[in-house]
C-alpha cells in the first residue's frame, strides 16, 4: 500500500461559549534569540531564564553549539525556573547550521559566522532558499567576509569565518526584512571598527523588533546610538567592546498571546495572559490597542494582561508595517467581524513563511469569506463561513489564524497543526485547555 502523505487534519475546536481562562504563553521568540546569540559573543558566562524551546529557538541552540559555545541546561542562579546556561568560548569552524525556516537564525548567523575561525556552513528548509538574505550577505562583504554564495542573496551559502571583521559603515536596503539591520548591530560591538548601518529603502518594516535589538544590546553593555537617540534617522551606530554576560528571564511571546486574545474576543469571554510586561518593545503590545478598537476592553494588572471582549468584532482599518507579525490572527478576527477591514503597511508580508497576503486571501475565501489583496495588504469584507480545510504552507501563523476561525465555525479542519512548533509547540494543547476540554 502506498503510505499516506497527506498532512494530518486537526478538527479546529468550535467554542461552545464564551472562554473563561488563564493561558501561560511561553517565551518570545525574538528575545530569546536575540539573548542567545548576545550570550554566545560574550565574554563571560550568561544565563537565560524561561527561554522559549520550539523549532526556530532549539535551531538557534543548535547552530551556536556547532560553532563551539557551549549551552547546557539548568536552573537559574536563584534556583527558579529552568534556565539555558551560555558559555561563550572562541567561535569556531568547520561547522554547518540548519536554519530550518527562522529568519532570525538565518539573518543573525552569518554576522556572527564572519567572527568564526574557519567555514560555516547554512542551509534550511526550501522556503528559507526564497526567503531574502542579500542585505546581509552584501553588507557583510563590504565589512570584510569571504562568502560563498550562488549569487541569488540568498541560502545556501559559507561564511569563510577569518576569526575577526573589520566593520565599519555600511548601506543596507531593509524594506523587506528589519531582520537585516539587527543581525549587523548585534554581532556589531564585536567587529574590529564596530559598526555603521544605513538604511537606504524607502520603508522599513518592523521597527520595534529593531528597538528589541537596541535595547537588548544595551543592557549587556554595548553602545547604540539610533535616530531616536539623536542621531541621523536611520543610521545606527555600534561602538566596538566587549559584551557582558547577563542573567536574563524571557518574557511570554506576545505574538503568541495573540490567539488566545483573539479567542476572547471572537467568544465574547475573557483571557488572563499572566506576566504581560508593563514595558516592552515586543510588537505584540500593540494588540493591547488593535483588539481595544476591534471590540475587546483590556487590563494590564500585577497579575498579567486581562482581556475581555463585548460579543461584538468591528472591523479596523491599520497599518501593520510596525508588527507584521500579526497580520494572520488579525485577518482571522476580521473576517468574523461585523463590517469591513482595511490591513495595510505589510506587502513584505510576501516574504515571510509564506506568501501570508495570497495565503490568507485563498484560505478565508475557500471558508467562503471576500479578501483581496491589495499592493500593501488586505482588504477583509466579512462574510458568513462555512466549514473546510485551512491550509498553513508550513507557516506557524495560519495555523493558528485557522484555530482562530474554527472557534466561530464549525466543522474547520486545520492542515498540519504541528507546523505551530516553529514558535509554539505546546499549541494544540493550550488551545484545547483555554477551551476547558
Ligand atoms: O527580528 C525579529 O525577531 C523579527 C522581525 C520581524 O521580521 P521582518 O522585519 O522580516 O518582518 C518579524 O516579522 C519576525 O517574526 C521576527
Ligand atoms: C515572520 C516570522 O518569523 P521569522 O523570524 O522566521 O521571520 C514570524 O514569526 O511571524
Amino acid at each position: 500500500m502506498a503510505p499516506n502523505t497527506a498532512p494530518a487534519l486537526w478538527p479546529a475546536p468550535h467554542a461552545s461559549g464564551a472562554v473563561d481562562a488563564t493561558v501561560h504563553v511561553p517565551g518570545s521568540k525574538s528575545v530569546t534569540n536575540r539573548a542567545l546569540v548576545l550570550a554566545a559573543l560574550a565574554s563571560e558566562p550568561g544565563w537565560l531564564r524561561r527561554p522559549l524551546r520550539s523549532r526556530d529557538t532549539l535551531l538557534m541552540a543548535g547552530a551556536l553549539r556547532a560553532m563551539g559555545v557551549e549551552i547546557e541546561e539548568g536552573v537559574g542562579p536563584d534556583g527558579s525556573g529552568e534556565a539555558w546556561r551560555v558559555l561563550p568560548t572562541g567561535l569556531r569552524g568547520p561547522a554547518t547550521v540548519d536554519v530550518g525556516n527562522a529568519g532570525t537564525v538565518m539573518r543573525f548567523l552569518p554576522p556572527v559566522a564572519a567572527l568564526a575561525d574557519g567555514p560555516i556552513r547554512f542551509d534550511g528548509d526550501p522556503r528559507s532558499y526564497e526567503r531574502p538574505l542579500n542585505g546581509v550577505i552584501d553588507a557583510l562583504r563590504t565589512l570584510g567576509a569571504r562568502i560563498d554564495d550562488d549569487g541569488r542573496g540568498a541560502l545556501p551559502l559559507t561564511v569563510h569565518g577569518g576569526g575577526a571583521l573589520d566593520g565599519g559603515p555600511v548601506s543596507v536596503d531593509a524594506s523587506s526584512s528589519s531582520q537585516f539591520v539587527s543581525a549587523l548591530l548585534l554581532s556589531g560591538p564585536r567587529f574590529n571598527q564596530g559598526v555603521e548601518v544605513r538604511h537606504t529603502g524607502a520603508s522599513l518594516p518592523s521597527l520595534p523588533h529593531i528597538r528589541m535589538t537596541v535595547e537588548m544590546l544595551r543592557a549587556v553593555g554595548a553602545q547604540v546610538d539610533t535616530p531616536e537617540s539623536g542621531g541621523e534617522p536611520n543610521v545606527w551606530r555600534v561602538t566596538p567592546g566587549a559584551l557582558l554576560g547577563r542573567d536574563l528571564t524571557v518574557e511570554p511571546d506576545l505574538s503568541n498571546a495573540q490567539p488566545f486574545l483573539a479567542a476572547a474576543l471572537v467568544t465574547g469571554g475573557k483571557v488572563l495572559i499572566p506576566d504581560w510586561p508593563a514595558r516592552t518593545t515586543q510588537p505584540g503590545d500593540r494588540l493591547r490597542e488593535i483588539f481595544t478598537e476591534m471590540g475587546g476592553t483590556c487590563e494590564l494588572t500585577e497579575y498579567g494582561l486581562e482581556f475581555t471582549g463585548s460579543g461584538a468584532i468591528h472591523g479596523i482599518d491599520v497599518d501593520l508595517g510596525d508588527v507584521g507579525e500579526l497580520t494572520p490572527g488579525i485577518a482571522a478576527v476580521a473576517a468574523l467581524a461585523d463590517s469591513p477591514s482595511t490591513l495595510r503597511g505589510v506587502a513584505h508580508l510576501r516574504l515571510h513563511e509564506t506568501d501570508r497576503l495570497a495565503a490568507l486571501t485563498k484560505e478565508i475565501n475557500e471558508l467562503g469569506g471576500d479578501v483581496t489583496e491589495t499592493a500593501d495588504g488586505l482588504h477583509i469584507r466579512p462574510r458568513a463561513l462555512h466549514g473546510g480545510v485551512f491550509h498553513t504552507y508550513e507557516d506557524h501563523r495560519m495555523a493558528t489564524a485557522g484555530a482562530i476561525i474554527g472557534l466561530a465555525v464549525k466543522g474547520v479542519q486545520i492542515e498540519n497543526v504541528a507546523t505551530t512548533a516553529k514558535t509554539l509547540p505546546d499549541f494544540p494543547d493550550l488551545w484545547t485547555g483555554m477551551l476547558g476540554n
